[in-house]
């Protein structure tokens, strides 16, 4: 549940058009503010009851200020009289509601808002807004309502239509906002074009608001509040104590009258000229607390300047220009919080008298954008968001700041991988493995001692009956089979032949002098997908293996599209003995862009006793994100019995500050050639907590193994987490059901009721199989489209309950 709640939160972080005020960001920078529901049921619905209630709907209708219960005011020419009784009533079912019941009200409200605004039902804002106030409900709703929401979600746009359509009940919406910023940057020349009447003082020359006020009003039908506040003076050493003054004066402020709605002003047309505010964004922070930023949307004024010349000696364009300033003051803001996840959204204003009208006579901004409408918009989105939060009490607050203190490495997982870790530093090992296979088939029918056949031309083979074609084609496998064992079995011998003659010269203390270094070969260049770059590939040196000891080779970036762009890395690997039965192995990876940094390595050393045990020690290094994870292993391999062997391993992972110790054991029986038992078992501890794991593995080989690989295996794993313990089962198996044809099926399932099976075929003669690919895919595709509106619902979580089980 709760990753899902943090999905949905980078989500917010992460959207540049919605991340009004995200769900879970109220609690940390106002104190809890009344709902416009608990407004509604509350004071205001009382002051309605009082009388008969009107409807004003002309976007020119205005009230003074102070006045926001003073309902005579909202004068309108279109007057509905609706009856005392059935107003208070109403109001008191209201106040019954469910929170569902709440949150349907605040998206026809919303919807009904969209419509007075003249934008369509369809807005991209708004669908956002309303996406998410579906994902939040959902996230709160019992299993018993997720029908319920759905349901509720599509009726919210026809009852929006319909209470528009008749004005029954009013629209009571009400909306606070909070501006802030230096002087003279046009915090009240805004309050005054929303208004559309000059409601606070401005001046060109020099400060004009000199104190906090509220000034009210209402424009299409909403109940605005602005609390205008004193700019602040330019960022300098002598005015620091000046801007604390406000800052703090503007907090005591808004402990008694909380906004919704946070708007920290800049001048589009000052910032190209250099950016000098940083030291005024981290005051800020540091009186409002980081928390602030969440709740606040970017204006910029002055939105129509004389754009500048670009590096073509044309001036740049619009668009360019605001997303440079906008990033710009954004940076910034990352910078003073210590967090690049915040996105804010940018509101783009023209308070110039002379600025460009559309045939409506709406001011429009040089992209032709009506910024009055998108302005109230995003207040009222940010406004309905933080509403549902309150509804909904996501009151946990997301923290702000340097992404490596949050993220913590699980327990479960790093004792999981811990347990699996095979380590493998001495070259011949899972060789060794092989060899004893090998060598324990010996008595068998060997290759040499078979009597010659007759390979039979094509025409000769189609002449043959059934039973024969298959009797023939038997044979050949067969034959197939030994000589592959025969040629394993040479290669077998030929390691060992070497490996004794390395033992004599090591004796002998021969030095390898005579010995001519072999030729540096090129490798081949590795194919990018069709890209500008030039045909001629003469002057390219990719790799070059001068020995087979080390093996440098560059890493190709999947989405480069360049041969001089597409490779951002550098692998390396190689293994060697570094003394008689002591071996070394280092494998790394490091890729580099402009932006990113990370690394990938492992290196360990092991000492092969030849009279049984290994012993071996290793350091793995893995970047995440800007940390890196340390983890150091050792292992104890021991020969207890000839087909038994134990291993015993300790691990410490160094994360961050953090450190966490495994411990594992680990057993491996071979009876016979075909059959493998493994059982481990092990555990993990850090930062307070314990997990517990282990598993038991029977694998059972074909009869050609190692030439074949026909297997089955079985599993079972025990995993025990915070006072939770997770069982889990699983076969893996790979056969041949008939000649030319391969099958493997995979399956596992747990005790969660979580499971996945997973069947592969391969067949190099049996066309038709093809056809059941085509089937399974289009019935795949067919069932798909009515499950798609539940995948929020497998979102949440809840869903997970249900055993998926997927087929390949
Ligand atoms: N051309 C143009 N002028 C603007 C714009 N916004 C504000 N102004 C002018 O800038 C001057 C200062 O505006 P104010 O609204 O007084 O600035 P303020 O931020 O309220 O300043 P303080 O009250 O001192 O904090 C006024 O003369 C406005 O007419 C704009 O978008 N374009
Ligand atoms: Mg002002």
């Amino acid at each position: 549940m709760k990753g899902i709640r943090d999905w949905v939160f980078t989500q917010v972080l992460s959207n540049p058009l919605a991340s009004s005020r995200p769900l879970s960001g109220s609690g940390g920078f106002f104190p809890r503010a009344p709902s416009s529901q608990e407004l509604e049921s509350g004071d205001q619905g009382s002051s309605h009851s009082s009388g008969s209630v009107a409807l004003s709907v002309p976007p020119d209708t205005s009230y003074s200020s102070g006045n926001i219960h003073d309902n005579d005011l909202y004068t309108s020419k279109q007057q509905i009289l609706v009856e005392d009784s059935n107003l208070s009533q109403n109001s008191t079912n209201r106040k019954k509601m469910d929170p569902l019941a709440k949150i349907e009200d605040l998206q026809i409200k919303l919807l009904r808002l969209l419509q007075r605004l003249g934008q369509s039902q369809d807005n991209l804002l708004v669908a956002k807004v309303l996406y998410r106030m579906h994902l939040a409900t959902l996230i709160r709703a019992g299993e018993s309502d997720l029908k319920r929401v759905n349901l509720r979600n599509e009726r919210a746009k026809t009852i929006a239509r319909e209470q528009e359509a008749s004005g029954v009940p009013e629209l009571d919406f009400s909306i606070k906002i909070l501006v802030l910023g230096k002087t003279g940057v046009g915090k009240s020349a805004t309050i005054n074009s929303i208004f559309d009447e000059p409601k606070t003082k401005t001046n060109a020359f020099q400060p004009a608001t000199d104190c906090i006020q509220e000034v009210m009003g209402t424009v299409n039908g909403i109940k605005v509040t602005f609390i205008d506040t004193p700019g602040f003076l330019p960022s300098s050493t002598s005015n620091v104590r000046r801007n604390r003054k406000i800052m703090l004066s503007v907090k005591r402020f808004i402990r008694r009258s909380p906004p919704d709605v946070v708007l920290y002003f800049e001048r589009l047309d000052l910032i190209n000229m250099g950016y000098s505010d940083f030291p005024l964004l981290k005051l800020m922070t540091e009186v409002f607390g980081s928390a602030i930023w969440f709740n606040t949307i970017l204006v910029m004024t002055h939105s129509s300047p004389t754009l500048p010349e670009g590096p073509n000696g044309y001036p740049v364009s619009y668009e360019s220009y605001v997303n440079h300033c906008t990033d710009l003051v954004q940076q910034y803001i990352h910078q003073t919080v210590s967090d690049s996840r915040l996105e804010n959204p940018v509101l783009l204003v023209e308070n110039d008298p002379r600025c460009k009208r559309n045939f409506m006579g709406e001011n429009i901004l040089p992209n032709g954008q009506v910024w009055k409408s998108q302005f109230l918009l995003l207040c009222i989105c940010t406004k309905v968001l933080g509403d549902a939060n309150t509804l909904l009490e996501f009151q946990n607050s997301i923290e702000l700041g340097p992404l490596s203190n949050n993220r913590l490495p699980s327990l479960p997982h790093l004792l999981s991988s811990f347990l699996h870790h095979r380590s493998v530093s001495n070259p011949a090992e899972p060789e060794n493995e092989i060899d004893e296979v090998l060598v324990s088939d010996a008595e068998e029918e060997e290759y040499d001692q078979l009597p010659s056949i007759r390979i039979l031309t094509k025409s000769q083979f189609k002449k043959l009956t059934k039973p024969q074609k298959k009797a023939y084609l038997d044979e050949l496998e067969y034959r197939e089979t030994l000589y592959l064992k025969k040629q394993l079995k040479e290669e077998c011998l030929r390691r060992k032949e070497s490996k004794l003659s390395k033992e004599k010269s090591f004796e002998g203390g021969d030095d390898d002098d005579d010995k001519v270094s072999p030729e540096a070969v090129p490798l081949p260049d590795m194919a990018v997908p069709p890209s500008f770059d030039s045909d001629c590939p003469v002057h390219r040196f990719r790799c070059l293996v001068t020995n087979d000891q080390w093996l440098v080779r560059p890493v190709l970036d999947p989405h480069g599209w360049d041969h001089d762009v597409g490779f951002d890395g550098i692998n390396l690997e190689t293994v060697l003995e570094v003394k008689k039965n002591v071996f070394a192995s280092i494998t790394g990876q490091m890729n580099k862009d402009k932006r990113d940094f990370s690394i990938q390595s492992e290196c360990a050393a092991a000492y092969v006793d030849p009279l049984g045990p290994t012993y071996s020690v290793g350091l793995d290094l893995q970047s995440t994100g800007k940390d890196l994870m340390y983890n150091f292993h050792s292992n104890a391999k021991l020969r207890s019995l000839e087909h038994n062997v134990m291993d015993c391993g300790v691990s410490l992972t160094s994360f961050g500050n953090k450190y966490y110790v495994g411990a594992k054991l680990e057993d491996t029986i071979l009876l016979g050639k075909r059959m493998k038992f493994v059982t481990n078992a092990g555990r993990m501890e850090g930062s307070g907590q314990v997990a517990y794991g282990g598993s038991f593995e029977a694998t059972f080989r074909g009869r050609d193994y190692p030439v074949r690989n026909d297997s089955v295996s079985l599993t079972m794993t025990a995993l025990s987490f915070n006072k939770e313990t997770v069982l889990g089962g699983g076969f893996q198996s790979e056969f041949r059901p008939i000649r030319g044809m391969k099958l493997s099926v995979n399956g596992n399932v747990n005790s969660q009721k979580m499971g996945q099976v997973c069947v592969k075929m391969s067949s190099s003669e049996h066309v038709e199989i093809a056809l059941v690919a085509v089937f399974s895919i289009f019935k795949a595709l067919l069932r798909r489209r009515p499950t798609e509106n539940r995948d929020i619902g497998a979102l949440e979580g809840k869903r997970s309950q249900e055993s998926r089980l997927y087929m390949e």
